[in-house]
């Protein structure tokens, strides 16, 4: 469960770039959250994460029963940069240094990375160095790896920008069995897409405020 009261934030002297007096979310959904360049997805992500403190207001999180918390939330909720940092080492590589970092070893270790080389479609470049991978297989990998933790909530900052048509069916599956194998996300994405679909709820940024569509008030034109 995320709950957020009178969240308001920006940067120097600018005004704020929006307010948001409340909001609950479950954590259990798969969200589209969409604004206009430079609404601040960004930062209300980065906000969620931890990453940035908040000019005023408040982010706490309560995940798998734990007391209500500020984020961070180690290992429980992850914000993922739409280029992911990778490991200057081979695709397998990245995926056992984070395997092992999360306790993981020896035979089943192996089989677990095996086993995400495969769900991610990366199977036939274990071998390759993931810096040299192409713009989808990165994001690929770095949703894998994310996986191999077991999140709970995952934020995913625009994860399919500049990705074409079958790139960005490939993440949409990805992120799609992520989400049920139980771990929540958030996303941010400009255009509509297969991604997108996908989304069971979706909050928009607009005129300074976050909104939440719903049946009765959806996304304004
Ligand atoms: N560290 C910072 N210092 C100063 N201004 C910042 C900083 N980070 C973001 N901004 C400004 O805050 C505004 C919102 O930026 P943000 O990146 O959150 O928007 P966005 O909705 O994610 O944009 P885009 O869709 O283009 O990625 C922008 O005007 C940006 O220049």
């Amino acid at each position: 469960m995320l709950e957020v009261c009178h969240l308001a934030h920006g940067f120097g002297r600018q005004p704020a770039l929006w307010e948001i007096p409340h909001l609950r979310w479950r954590g259990e959904s798969l969200v589209h959250l969409q604004g206009d360049n430079g609404s601040g997805k960004t930062t209300l992500m980065r906000l969620l994460a931890g990453l940035e403190v908040p000019r005023q207001g408040t982010v706490r999180w309560s995940l798998d029963d734990a007391p209500a918390q500020p984020p961070p939330c180690p290992g429980r909720l992850l914000y993922l940069h739409q280029q992911p940092y990778l490991f200057d080492t081979t695709v397998a590589g990245n995926l056992h240094y984070i395997a092992r970092w999360n306790g993981w070893r020896g035979e089943a270790m192996r089989r677990r990375i095996d086993e995400m080389l495969e769900r991610c479609g990366l199977a036939e470049h274990a071998r390759q160095r993931a810096r040299s991978l192409s713009g989808g297989e990165r994001m690929r990998l770095a949703l894998a790896r994310a996986w191999l933790l077991s999140p709970r909530v995952l934020l995913l900052d625009e994860p399919t920008a500049s990705l074409d048509r079958q790139a960005v069916r490939d993440v949409a599956a990805l992120v799609g069995a992520l989400h049920a194998s139980g771990c929540a996300v958030v996303l941010s994405a400009h255009q509509p897409s297969e991604l997108t679909e996908r989304c069971d709820e979706h909050w928009y940024i607009a005129h300074q405020r976050l909104g939440v569509a719903t049946r009765e008030a959806p996304l304004p034109a």
